[in-house]
């Protein structure tokens, strides 16, 4: 199952609509707080543990795991920023009986802590009263688990406004936010694990998760299999790369356009040197753009066929205006510098701007990073779940684009195929052993598959 993302407005509507239809703002946070309490539990065990509590409903969420966590047999203690304001965290403070400390450079470290300063309310950095020994305790502590976000964390956008340091997991409440899963504050969240406290979590966002691949038909023959056509051009090694990846990941047929024999490609991908064979209509996806160089007729072709396509690399730089687009049906591949140069800077969140780009060229935009997203123009966005930081290494984009190739020629529909691809290639990637090359990737695509 694929987890939702929700912004903090999002959340919050939703919190509201419970409470609207009944629900007891203070037993939401009791779930929350045991939410906390158990993934805590299983994470580390009862052990000595230090609980951060902000004002707001994160430090509430911290004082009904304390006591849950004292309950289960560990050895509990908590420091306050100061008293709680938020209506449900007043509650939760007045069923804690203990002592409550004051964050500062005296309090003692422990050997778990447990971040629940902010969450999704933060705005703006943390004083560094606040912060300085906040980062001490965290640096002291063998491990750090985080309520709902790691503090210092916007929750949107996944900037990182204060930094205090990792944790090793964070226990997200309702559902994920969109900075699990953006850089940098992604790296900074550890393992996420999500709780499900009772609210109707549905969202256009999610993580991208396990797809559901084309069954294999008994009778079929291997143009039902999908047939990739690619185009090559300046530096064919990388086109190479593409179709290999494209034929591992289960086309049936896969094709390169070429004026010189390539070196190195299996045997069962065909080269052609007709120029016909693009009018071919069995062909489930074009591919352009990994090695084309500048060569923009390569690309100006492709854009005269009616073929699914998918745009890599090269060709994203010689589009010129994303108008050009308009009426294909096209995936494009860009990773940060291609995005830039073909929509310019756009303004907002990594989310925002992929969104935007799917807007303005009616395509479904892979935009690749750590922290790769799949946008489509009626609003869908998965964000990919972590993948090894390995994968930044020539030509692993280009197998990615020869994934998504295959999985559309094979007839999934655009959006659905590059969020498989990206799943896919991610998994590959954790199949490998480190340091990988891209070859190595396509090798290892049929045990993820
Ligand atoms: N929204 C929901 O559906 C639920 C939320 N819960 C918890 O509530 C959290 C959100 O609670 P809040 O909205 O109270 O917000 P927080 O507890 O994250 O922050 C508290 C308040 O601090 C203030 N603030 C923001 N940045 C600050 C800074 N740098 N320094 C000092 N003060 C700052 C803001 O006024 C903010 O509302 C979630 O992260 C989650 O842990 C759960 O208890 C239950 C369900
Ligand atoms: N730090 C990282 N962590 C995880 N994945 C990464 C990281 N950096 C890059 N990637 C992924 O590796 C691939 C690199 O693609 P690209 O930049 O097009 O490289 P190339 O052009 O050499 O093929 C993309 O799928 C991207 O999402
Ligand atoms: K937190």
């Amino acid at each position: 199952m694929a987890r939702p993302i929700l912004t903090a407005t999002e959340m919050r509507r939703l919190e509201q609509h419970a409470f609207e239809a009944g629900t007891d703002e203070y037993a939401l946070m009791e779930r929350a707080g045991a939410a906390l309490a158990e993934a805590t539990l299983r994470f580390a065990g009862a052990r000595e543990t230090l609980v951060l509590v902000g004002k707001g409903n994160n430090g509430g969420d911290g004082y009904v795991a304390a006591r849950l966590l004292v309950e289960a047999g560990a050895s509990v203690r908590i420091a306050a920023v100061g008293e709680p304001t938020a209506d449900s965290a007043k509650l939760a403070a007045k069923d804690w009986s203990r002592p409550v400390e004051a964050i500062d450079e005296n309090t003692a470290p422990a050997d778990l802590v447990l971040d629940c300063l902010f969450g999704t309310g933060l705005t703006r950095p943390i004083d560094e009263d606040i912060a300085e020994p906040a980062r001490r305790l965290f640096t002291a502590a063998r491990r750090v688990v985080a309520c709902d976000l790691p503090s210092g964390i916007e929750s949107d956008t996944g900037a990182i406004l204060t930094d205090l340091g990792p944790a090793d997991l964070t226990v997200t409440m309702g559902a994920l936010k969109p900075a699990h899963r953006l850089s940098p504050a992604m790296q900074a969240c550890g393992r996420v694990a999500s709780a499900a406290i009772g609210l109707e979590t549905q969202s256009d966002w999610f993580e991208i998760a396990e797809p559901d691949l084309p069954a294999l038909d008994a009778q079929g023959h291997k143009f039902d299999r999908g047939m990739v056509h690619c185009l090559s051009g300046a530096m064919p090694g990388a086109i190479a790369l593409s179709a290999h990846a494209a034929a591992r990941a289960g086309a049936g047929y896969v094709r390169v356009s070429t004026s010189r024999m390539i070196d190195g490609l299996p045997s069962s991908v065909v080269q052609t040197e007709d120029a016909g064979a693009l009018d071919d209509e069995r062909i489930g996806c074009l591919l352009v753009g990994p090695g084309m160089g500048d060569i923009p007729p390569l690309l100006t072709v492709a854009l005269t066929k009616t073929h699914p396509l998918v745009l890599d690399a090269d060709a994203l730089r010689h589009v010129g205006e994303p108008d050009r687009l308009a009426g294909h049906d096209a995936i494009l591949t860009p990773h940060e510098g291609e995005f830039r140069a073909l929509f310019g800077d756009l303004v907002g969140s990594k989310a925002d701007r992929a969104l935007l780009a799917a807007q303005q060229t009616q395509c479904v935009i892979v935009y690749k990073g750590p922290d790769t997203l799949v946008a489509a123009p009626d609003g869908r966005l998965g964000f990919a779940p972590p993948a090894p930081a390995a994968l930044a290494t020539a030509g692993a984009g280009d197998v990615l684009s020869g994934i998504i190739a295959a999985m559309r020629a094979r007839g999934m529909e655009p959006f659905e195929a590059a969020c498989a691809g990206v799943w896919l290639h991610g998994r590959a990637a954790e199949a490998c052993d480190i340091p990988f090359i891209a070859d190595d990737l396509i090798a290892a695509l049929p045990d993820v598959m």
